[in-house]
């Protein structure tokens, strides 16, 4: 038996661009822990749904989700601003997305992520979607800037909420699996979202801003 998330990937095969951002990943020797492929897509289907005209994605890697994200822009008229601290993988992912066809679309900003979104706070950026998918141990923090820079009726994303598992288990007790216990619960219970826990792959967070 296959699992769902086969069964999935069966029916929706990778193209060439995405293949690529793999490719590239193994030859530059980083490991490949880009966004599952069904949650790409979803990616994709939440920009182009929501009409969502600028974007923040919270870690960038290879450009897999960048890609997904831009994607989803109907038109020309999206923007992609991408926080990443490497600047390795920020060049990659800048290389991927313009082998993508979507060169000058994504703005990277080089450094902590916390740092950067201080700056976007002071540039009076706002985002109609956010992809939280960086540092585990500051996944609430972020859940919280990305609530403080959202337009109303914006979509918060957080991958890896599954912690492969350790979310779950009780005797998972570290800082990282700690923090995802409260960001679950803040996406689940804060007031100003309305939310759901998908539970494929590796857990997937979705909320809109009220
Ligand atoms: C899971 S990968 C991102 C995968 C990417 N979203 C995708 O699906 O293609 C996490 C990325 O976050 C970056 N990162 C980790 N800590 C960070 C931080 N404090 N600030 C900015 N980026 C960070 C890592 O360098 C890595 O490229």
């Amino acid at each position: 038996m296959i699992t769902p998330e086969q069964y999935s990937e069966e029916l929706y095969k990778e193209d060439e661009a995405l293949i690529n951002v793999k490719r590239s990943l193994a030859e530059a020797g980083i490991q490949d822990v880009s966004v599952a492929a069904g949650y790409g897509r979803l990616l994709t289907m939440l920009v182009r749904m929501s009409g969502a005209k600028a974007v923040l994605e919270i870690g960038a890697l290879g450009g897999y989700s960048g890609i997904c994200l831009a994607r989803g822009f109907a038109g020309e008229e999206g923007r992609l601003v991408s926080l990443e601290i490497s600047d390795v993988n920020a060049g990659l992912a800048s290389r991927n997305m313009e082998a993508a066809g979507f060169g000058g679309v994504a703005e990277y900003m080089i450094g902590e992520a916390l740092d950067s979104i201080e700056e976007l706070e002071k540039r009076g950026d706002r985002f109609d979607l956010f992809f939280i998918d960086a540092d585990k141990g500051n996944y609430l923090n972020y859940l919280e800037k990305a609530i403080a820079l959202a337009n109303p009726g914006a979509i918060i994303v957080g991958d890896n909420t599954l912690l492969r598992g350790r979310t779950l288990n009780p005797d998972k007790n570290g800082p990282s699996v700690k923090i995802m216990r409260q960001f679950n619960e803040q996406i689940a219970s804060n007031p100003r979202l309305m939310s759901t826990f998908l539970p494929a792959y590796d857990g997937l967070a979705l909320a809109i801003v009220k």
